[in-house]
């Protein structure tokens, strides 16, 4: 089994690809949440692996696949080609229905024969609830909140103004300055983001031969040839999984009004020129361990979309680049990591920073989710004339459609550059 170890950049695993419904492969009922996973079969050459090789996880001893396949890039629903060689993904989108229920349909049969004890003898629990894990208490953000920005959410829920404005001022402070920030008292309840962790986490645990049940159909619209189509129904928690969706949206709906403050913008300009959620996806990661130190789980890029969530377990591996030095985003229990991806830092003609970032592999499996906030695939992406005429600036960004980003966005992932300075950027559109 080959290990690759390059860091190549990539346009990041933010699916809202084209125009085809994203996630096609993925999909079920009320977020339509569902699975789409990229897995490499080829090369990681799944009859390869071997069963019942002792893991760590944090805490935890589990029983797991074996194979050190390292991953170039973990992006999920977006390749026609396999280019995720080691990382497995998930994806969870709100469209994308049509071809969706006919992978369900397949899902459905494939692994109806199988009990849900079947199921969950071969994935043994390997991350227990965040409550039962040991530190973790809830968040301790004064004592642990790491290198990035916190912003206390808290008072958007209380209804505290001026804590309100400390808040947007925090944020409009980390947008400008790294792109990141660490959100706590959020509204997403850290119970949820366990146990949707946990769930990833007990699916990817499944043997392959159970997994590869679900892959998307020969000859679907989904968008992976090598991965899975759906979270098996018997196995995954589907309301937990919607659930996390929803309050993912519902958090969504609040950053991009705080931003639209940040941004000095008319109330509500976001929130109506953002008004479809159709391209907005929920992926589940699963990285390998690695074998190596210093190896890559997901390749440095920046984010496609307008605004990324990453939620993640305790191993830690996201590391964000700051003036040449990578800060790791390191896992506090209960916080939401938030960063902006490219389409807002167009919109608002480089004001806020789409930082590069990454995944280092560490010894042990790690899982995260990452919920992509995208803008429908008909908009024009352009600076605002509050960033450009209307202060006398010019842009730096020529406008295009969202689409044809994405389109291009997506090729770069599946037909790779080798150099990774010649990969698709929106740098494509600078002026
Ligand atoms: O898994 C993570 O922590 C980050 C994932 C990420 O950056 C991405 O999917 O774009
Ligand atoms: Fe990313």
């Amino acid at each position: 089994m080959t290990s690759k170890k390059g860091d190549k950049k990539h346009t990041g695993s933010s699916p809202a690809l084209s125009q085809e419904p994203i996630a096609t492969g993925s999909d079920t009922q009320a977020c339509n949440a569902t699975v789409t996973a990229v897995i490499d079969l080829e090369a990681n050459n799944v009859t390869g692996i071997e069963d019942e090789e002792k893991v760590d996880v944090p805490n935890v001893k589990m029983t797991s696949k074996k194979g050190d396949k390292s991953t170039t890039g973990s992006s999920p629903a977006l390749s026609q080609e396999p280019i995720a060689t080691g990382s497995d993904t998930q994806a969870c989108s709100n469209k994308g229905v049509g071809s969706i229920l006919t992978d369900l349909e397949m899902a459905e049969t494939l692994v109806a024969n199988l009990t849900l004890e079947d199921l969950e003898d071969q994935a043994t629990n390997i991350l227990p609830r965040q409550s039962e894990r040991k530190g973790d208490q809830g968040p301790d953000i004064a004592t642990n909140s790491g290198l990035l920005p916190v912003v206390d959410l808290a008072p958007f829920f209380t209804g505290d103004e001026s804590g309100m404005a400390r808040a947007t001022e925090a944020m409009h402070e980390a947008c400008h300055t790294l792109g990141f920030f660490r959100a706590v008292n959020h509204g997403v309840p850290t119970g949820l983001m366990a146990r949707a962790l946990e769930l990833s986490a007990k699916f990817f645990a499944l043997p392959d031969k159970e997994k590869v049940k679900v892959r998307p159909v020969e000859g679907s619209q989904a968008p992976l040839v090598a991965g899975y189509g759906l979270h098996p129904p018997h196995l995954v928690d589907r309301e937990a999984n919607e659930e996390c969706y929803a309050k993912l949206t519902e958090l969504g709906l609040l950053i991009q009004d705080i931003l639209n403050d940040c941004m000095g913008l008319p109330p509500g300009f976001l929130k109506n020129y953002n008004n479809d959620r159709s391209l907005d996806v929920m992926v589940a990661l699963r990285y390998l361990p690695s074998t190596d130190e210093g190896e890559i789980g997901l390749s440095e890029h920046e984010d496609g979309s307008c605004i990324s969530f990453v939620f993640q377990d305790g191993v830690g591996g996201l590391e964000v680049l700051k003036d040449g030095q990578w800060i790791p985003a390191e896992p506090v229990p209960g916080s939401i990591i938030i960063n902006i991806g490219d389409i807002l830092r167009v919109l608002n003609n480089n004001k806020f920073k789409s930082a590069t970032h990454r995944v280092v592999r560490k010894p042990v499996h790690r899982h995260s989710f990452g919920f992509f906030w995208s803008v429908h695939g008909d908009k024009w992406v352009e600076p605002l004339p509050e960033f450009t005429a209307n202060i006398g600036e010019a842009p730096h960004f020529r406008g295009f459609q969202y689409n044809d980003y994405m389109q291009q966005f997506m090729k770069s992932r599946t037909h790779p550059q080798s150099r990774p300075e010649d990969a698709f950027s929106v740098a494509h559109y600078a002026i």
